[in-house]
């Protein structure tokens, strides 16, 4: 229902039911791009919603997507038939503007595209484009490029669009679970156990690898440096 946009119509003193007319979730097919942690939890809320749901993730194990009813499909079915696409996979190197001027062009027309995994996965510039041409009807942003973006960012601006400051992970009892887990991870590090959640370490057992932990920490440390 453009809740965000008739939210700020009303308080400015509006009353514009038919402009506003949403549309319906129930019967129509969402893409999930990422089928990982954050990916899998929106497929059964979508699910929930009576959304066909579908996915594309070239690493997701079969038997856990079957296990929740979604098919896991190739990157141009998924978004040639979605109707609703969610971003969910990382930014990486092969993700990079992934959605540029050819893959909206594959689109159905009218899509609606939610994009709260990272900015650097769409070509911003190709979304305005797809949105002042009609193939993306609406999209909803809480990540960008350039964060914050510019301040006279046409994205930011565009009446079809809906904008976040980066909100996906800020609620409070989120916040929680990042510091229970940060602070677990470092007591285990300092135990010496594996380091399961590390970006930048091997995962090697102070055990398998007889080295004091400091000397450990700092090798895999700078393993990191060096390679990034
Ligand atoms: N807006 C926000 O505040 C937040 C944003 N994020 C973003 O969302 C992303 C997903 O988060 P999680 O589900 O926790 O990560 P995850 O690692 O559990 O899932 C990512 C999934 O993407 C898949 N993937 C990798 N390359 C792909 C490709 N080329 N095409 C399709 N799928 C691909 C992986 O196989 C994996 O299943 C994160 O990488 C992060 O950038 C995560 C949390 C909060
Ligand atoms: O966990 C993520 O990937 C997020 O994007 C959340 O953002 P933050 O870690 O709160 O800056």
């Amino acid at each position: 229902r453009n809740v965000a946009q008739a939210d700020a119509s009303l308080k400015a003193g509006k009353w514009q039911r038919s402009k506003y007319v949403g549309v319906s979730l129930v019967g129509k097919t969402i893409a999930i791009m990422g089928f990982g942690k954050v990916g899998s939890e929106v497929a059964r809320r979508a699910k929930g919603l009576g959304m066909d749901v579908i996915a594309h993730d070239p690493y997701a194990p079969v038997d856990r997507a079957r296990a929740i009813g979604v098919d896991l499909v190739s990157f141009d079915d998924a978004i040639s038939t979605a109707d609703f696409i969610s971003l969910h996979m990382p930014l990486t190197p092969s993700t990079t503007k992934i959605f540029n001027d050819e893959t909206f062009a594959k689109m159905t027309k009218g899509v609606r595209l939610i994009n709260v995994a990272r900015g650097g996965v769409v070509d911003e510039e190709a979304l305005l484009r797809a949105l002042d041409n009609g193939t993306v009807a609406q999209a909803a942003l809480d990540v960008f490029f350039e964060e914050p973006p510019p301040k006279d960012s046409k994205l930011v601006h565009h009446e079809n669009v809906t904008v976040t400051p980066h909100l996906g992970a800020s609620t409070t009892e989120a916040q929680e679970g990042v510091a229970l887990e940060i602070a677990e991870a470092v007591i285990g590090a300092l135990k010496g156990e594996l380091a399961a959640t590390a970006v930048n370490a091997p995962m090697v057992s102070a055990e398998v690898l007889p080295l004091p932990r400091t000397i450990l920490l700092y090798l895999q440390h700078n393993a990191h440096s060096a390679s990034v």
